[in-house]
């Protein structure tokens, strides 16, 4: 339905398009293409994560102006502007990685930022990468102007010899290569096959994991978080968000009356049920912090003792986002999901009407198909984000324990400060089947950044020890991590966290059912190290990663840097 003549859907924007004081403002406007009846429309911002430093992102220009398109179409003034982003999978395994989750912060802030001062009334927000979707729903969050969020969509699988492989195929190669298995020849191979073209990584990682927890928790149209980039369909969804936004404004439908407990219960359901990346747990935290919603790592166990992990997808699986796409994607998981009462189906959604009814138009999952289990044969019959507790992790830490038939786990730990040297120890073939490899003083405030250890745990299982050998570390895993890993254990070991204390030998027991993660030392020598301990200084004190560590909190808390203190 498009504006009627009288109707007027400005909000805040009139502190620019009404007023003689504000006709230099309205000049400047004049001079991006606005005319007078523009001036009577709802401003809509369009935030782009366009850029050309990966493929994630490199369509995203196309996709703003089909939403520009959407918005112009059905009565809005739109207005095109630009964020960052940076590439998890070209940062990974060295500094680089450090910027990745503060580039959440920047995103998010920079929306912000442009869509106050510009005062618009509303939003459509496109990502890409990793950090796009939980940044541009934060700074949703925080705006609670009316907003649609739309996800640029997965790449393609790249093919060789017949099989499918994408860029965690690339990044276990290079164990396999350490391992004498490949040759140049092979590993230039792999290398020039992975990545086939626009979108973000195939599998089930933390992209395509976070888009779909985007679509769960209603601030995304259905379908939208599977269908691939390169899909026809995906400019339409660019088109017809562009088309809700106005709905929502004329509904005055806010974020914070979608984005509920109850919706980011229903994301936290699809995450567990797809097997989705340990990541969700940081960046739900941190969206439902920016929403007000008070969302807690107990949780995300309260949602997964019920929820069966149902989807055979990389990286411990079978299958990526496209053959999920292909299959009826996830309006048809959540379909499945709400049929067995999981769901919360009287959710508001960007569509104005609620989950129930989004769902009731959608198909059900293609008989026949293996790429989603049923749920008398789930892959497990709950969830495989694992929160543990114990001696080490005070407040918390997260296993991810998808395509793991070991659920404890006990051995010496063999103690790292830094990636690196764990990358060499591992290299040089002195980590060792049954150790316990911890790598600490990489959490939010210690990186800072709380770098992804996707180069370790793919050089692990590069090396056959995948689910072998164990990795805890108060860092970050990638989605593509996979193995007996545990990350986010907090507190980290730059605030005197007990990981900080451990020493080489400990005995350190990992154990998933009764979710528990101890060292066996006792509570006496636990003092008696922590008053040895000297706090070392921030690695970076000046520059983003310098206000980043000052100012990060805990991953338990999302490592957000707005926290009210
Ligand atoms: C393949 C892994 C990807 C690049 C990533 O960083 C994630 O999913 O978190
Ligand atoms: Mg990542």
């Amino acid at each position: 339905m498009d504006m009627s003549e009288k109707e007027d859907l400005r909000g805040r924007s009139k502190d620019i398009s009404e007023g003689v004081n504000r006709m230099p403002n309205r000049a400047m406007l004049r001079a991006v293409g606005f005319q007078d009846e523009d001036f009577k429309k709802p401003m809509v911002g369009v935030a782009s994560t366009w850029s050309e430093v990966t493929p994630c992102n490199i369509h995203i220009d196309q996709l703003a102006r089909e939403a520009k398109a959407g918005v112009k179409q059905h009565g809005g003034a739109p207005l095109i502007f630009n964020t960052i982003t940076v590439s998890d999978g070209i940062s990974m395994g060295h500094e680089g990685m450090l910027f990745s989750l503060p580039s959440r912060e920047t995103i998010a802030d920079s929306i912000e930022l442009v869509v106050n001062a510009e005062r618009f009334d509303g939003l459509v927000a496109i990502g890409g990468c990793d950090k796009n979707t939980p940044a541009c729903l934060m700074a949703i969050g925080r705006m609670n102007l009316p907003s649609v969020y739309v996800y640029g969509g997965t790449i393609q699988p790249g093919k060789l010899h017949g099989k499918d492989v994408d860029v965690v195929t690339a990044f276990e190669a290079v164990g396999k290569y350490q391992e004498g298995q490949l040759t140049d020849e092979e590993l230039h191979e792999v290398e020039c096959s992975v990545c086939p073209g626009a979108g973000a990584c195939g599998g089930m990682y933390t992209a395509n994991t976070m888009a779909s927890a985007a679509e769960a928790m209603g601030m995304a149209l259905p379908g939208s978080s599977s269908t691939p980039a390169i899909a026809p369909n995906k400019a339409v969804e660019c088109t017809e968000a562009g088309k809700a936004v106005i709905e929502l404004l004329r509904k005055n439908i806010r974020p914070r009356d979608i984005m509920t407990l109850k919706a980011f219960e229903n994301a936290i359901t699809v995450v567990m049920a797809l097997g989705g990346s340990t990541n969700a747990l940081l960046h739900l935290l941190a969206i439902a912090h920016s929403a007000g919603v008070k969302l807690k790592l107990d949780d995300f166990e309260r949602v997964r003792s019920r929820v069966p992990h149902l989807a055979d997808l990389k990286p411990s699986g079978k299958y990526v986002m496209q053959d999920l796409n292909d299959i009826g994607g996830v309006p048809g998981v959540m379909k499945l999901l709400l049929e067995k009462g999981l769901l919360h189906g009287d959710c508001l959604t960007v569509t104005g009407k609620t989950l129930a009814e989004n769902l009731a138009d959608a198909e059900p999952l293609d008989s026949g198909q293996d790429v989603i289990r049923s749920f008398e044969q789930p892959l497990k019959p709950t969830g495989p984000l694992v929160v543990l507790k114990g001696n080490l992790a005070p407040e918390g830490a997260v296993a991810k324990m998808s395509g793991l038939k070991k659920l404890r786990f006990s051995g010496p730990a063999r103690v790292y400060d830094s990636e690196q040297k764990a990358a060499d120890a591992i290299a040089r073939d002195d980590i060792k089947k049954g150790d316990v490899l911890v790598i600490r003083y990489v959490g939010p405030k210690g990186g800072p950044g709380m770098p992804e250890m996707l180069s370790i745990t793919a050089m692990i299982s590069g090396k056959g020890l995948g689910g072998e050998v164990a990795l805890m570390t108060d860092g970050r895993f990638s989605g593509g991590s996979h193995g007996f890993v545990v990350g986010h254990v907090t507190p980290e070991a730059q605030v005197g966290g007990p990981i900080g204390l451990l020493q080489e030998g400990d005995i350190i027991t990992i154990d998933s059912e009764t979710q528990e993660m101890n060292v066996e030392i006792s509570a006496q020598e636990f003092e008696a190290r922590l008053a040895k301990w000297v706090q070392p200084p921030l690695k970076v004190r000046t520059g983003v990663l310098g206000k980043y560590a000052r100012l990060v909190s805990s991953a338990s808390q999302g490592a957000v840097t707005d926290l009210d203190l």
